[in-house]
């Protein structure tokens, strides 16, 4: 017998306090609408009358099987909760479910809102009562609880009984600052249910500022909370809130939450969860975060020889739970940690099969780890690997040769007098015996420059022959320069992630004592894999 777990997202509301993060309202939607997909209890949509983002978003909300909630805060002192204007905006946005934060500690009350202990309790009364009256369903989040409960237990625990009396449906106990230790959480809860708030009406609200907030989390649910409040990828004020990502994994996957709580996730939509967590990436314009668990690229990635070894033989023995539960997938990347189990496994996913006992496979190794010692690094330019891998099998086409290129750049006076720049490139490649020469500018389609390595891009791509067509549809979607080595051992490290128009991605490397060689080399390694993926695609359909 499992109990009902209710998970009440406010990714939109406290999410968007996160430092940078500006949603417009249609990515709102967009992002209301994977939520309810994945499952979740509640969506907290924003505070309506406070900003015009906030305001479009509740004047035409998408359709949801969630609950959707609007926030806000208590009534201000000297005003009746009919009468206060920030309430009313609040209410007039409609929802079905309304969250409003009142102060529960009285640190706050006496020096945040300069009003008597008395005061806020009444307004807390009020103004779930005035919810409640409107027929809305009552959300009340304690704010600073556990600070509160540390300061004067007597009165913090007034403030959730006022909500509670006046009909507020969840009263969430806020772990504002987010320093709350998750045993302290527990104690909390477990104050909470002796004063009479039964486990049923119980929520909490974590902030992450020890990094603790998803324990803390779940440590309030092992005491007695029935609700988590929480943010897709953690994002939130300052360190963000407890992440539901993690803890919609965590409870739908691992002893003893799996076993003792349900909530709305089915084990399809948590299949989905990793797509979820990068398309929040992705409206953000960020970078997925790695090594974040479950979703993260590096979750399943085995890097270790020994790691590789082992989850070649049985997954189990280095993944705590199966990567596709959460849509997410094993990496067994190559480096110079790697062993052959590594490189046996990378091989087979691209599709090229070697015998155990092939001593091409010592050589590889042996490549890959002198080429890391002089900068290159494979775990995240598997496409440069698996060319790599492919020469010293003797499986790599030749395809073309490259005589000289040259790049160079132009400070000049433009028509109008403005000093610009003009980068321009010269390729001189050898296809089947035949020399072309490709010269090309860079000058993209707002008329601007756009740099010496586009140039030379443009140049490489303008004539390959025979190959022309295969990299028609390539294009470079990312670019990343690191410098690597000090002084005079320094060199240039250049990671290119190419695309083409079939949706394949795929990253290459390149190595030099200058920013233009290391990125021609990886300029090269992107349009040789093209080749070798298209020659390969054609073999199997002949
Ligand atoms: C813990 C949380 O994360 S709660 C969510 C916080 N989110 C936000 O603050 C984002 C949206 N906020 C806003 O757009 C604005 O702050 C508004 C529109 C709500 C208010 O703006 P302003 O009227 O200019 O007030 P300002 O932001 O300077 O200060 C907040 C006021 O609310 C009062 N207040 C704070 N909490 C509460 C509460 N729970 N109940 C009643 N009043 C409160 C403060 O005392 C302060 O009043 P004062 O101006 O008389 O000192
Ligand atoms: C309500 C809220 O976001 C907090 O107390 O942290």
């Amino acid at each position: 017998m499992t109990t009902r777990l209710s998970l009440y997202d406010t990714t939109l509301r406290d999410g968007q306090q996160t430092q940078g993060v500006q949603f417009s309202p249609h990515e709102k939607a967009r992002i209301a609408r994977a939520l309810d997909a994945l499952g979740v209890d509640y969506v907290e949509g924003g505070w309506p009358g406070t900003n015009p983002t906030d305001d479009a978003f509740f004047e035409a909300p998408p359709t949801l099987r969630a609950t959707l909630s609007a926030f806000g805060m208590t009534k201000r002192a000297g005003r009746s909760a009919a009468n206060d204007d920030v309430l009313a905006a609040v209410l007039n946005a409609g929802t079905p479910a309304v969250c409003l934060v009142g102060k529960t500690s009285p640190a706050h009350v006496e020096q945040a809102l300069g009003i008597a202990p008395d005061e806020n309790l009444e307004s807390i009364r009020e103004s779930i009562a005035h919810l409640v009256a409107e027929g809305r369903e009552a959300i009340f989040d304690a704010e600073h609880f556990f600070d509160g409960l540390a300061l004067d237990q007597g009165y913090a625990l007034e403030c959730l009984r006022a909500a509670h009396e006046a009909g507020a449906r969840w009263i969430v106990l806020c772990d504002t600052n987010g320093g709350t230790m998750p045993a302290d959480a527990a104690k909390g809860v477990e104050a909470v249910l002796r004063a009479g708030i039964p486990g049923g009406a119980t929520g909490i609200h974590a902030h992450d500022d020890t990094g603790q907030a998803v324990a803390v989390s779940l440590a309030a649910v092992d005491a007695g909370a029935r609700q988590i409040q929480g943010t897709l990828n953690g994002l939130g004020e300052r360190t963000g809130n407890a992440d539901l990502t993690t803890l919609i994994a965590t409870l739908e996957l691992k002893a003893p939450w799996r076993d003792r709580f349900a909530t709305g996730v089915t084990d399809e939509a948590l299949a989905g969860l990793t797509r979820t967590s990068r398309m929040l990436d992705d409206i953000l314009n960020r970078v997925p975060r790695r090594q974040a668990p479950y979703v993260g690229a590096a979750a399943f990635a085995h890097k270790a020889g020994l790691h590789a070894s082992a989850v070649g033989k049985a997954p189990a023995l280095y993944e705590h739970v199966p990567p596709k539960a959460v849509g997410n997938e094993r990496v067994v990347p190559m480096s110079n940690q790697a062993g052959r189990s590594n490189l046996r496994q990378r091989l087979a996913a691209a599709g090229i099969d070697a015998a155990p006992d092939d001593p091409a496979l010592a050589r590889i190794l042996d490549r890959i780890k002198s080429r890391e010692a002089e900068g290159y690094s494979y775990d995240t330019a598997q496409a440069s690997f698996e060319l790599l891998a492919r020469a010293e099998l003797g499986r790599l086409p030749p395809f073309f040769e490259v005589e000289r290129y040259r790049v160079t750049v132009e400070r000049r006076r433009d028509r109008r007098s403005r000093m610009v720049s003009l980068s321009e490139a010269v390729v001189v490649v050898k296809v089947g015996g035949e020399k072309m020469l490709s010269v090309s500018e860079s000058i993209g389609p707002d008329g601007r420059d756009k740099g010496p390595v586009n140039a030379l891009w443009r140049a490489l791509a303008k004539d390959l022959g025979p190959f022309q067509e295969v990299v028609n549809d390539m294009r470079l979607v990312d670019y990343r320069v690191r410098i690597t080595g000090k002084g005079t051992d320094a060199v240039t490290r250049v990671v290119i992630d190419s695309e083409d128009g079939a949706g394949a991605r795929w990253s290459t490397v390149g190595v030099g004592a200058n920013i233009v060689d290391a990125s021609f080399e990886a300029l090269l390694d992107a349009v040789r894999w093209k080749m070798v993926r298209d020659l390969s695609a054609a073999e199997a359909a002949e």
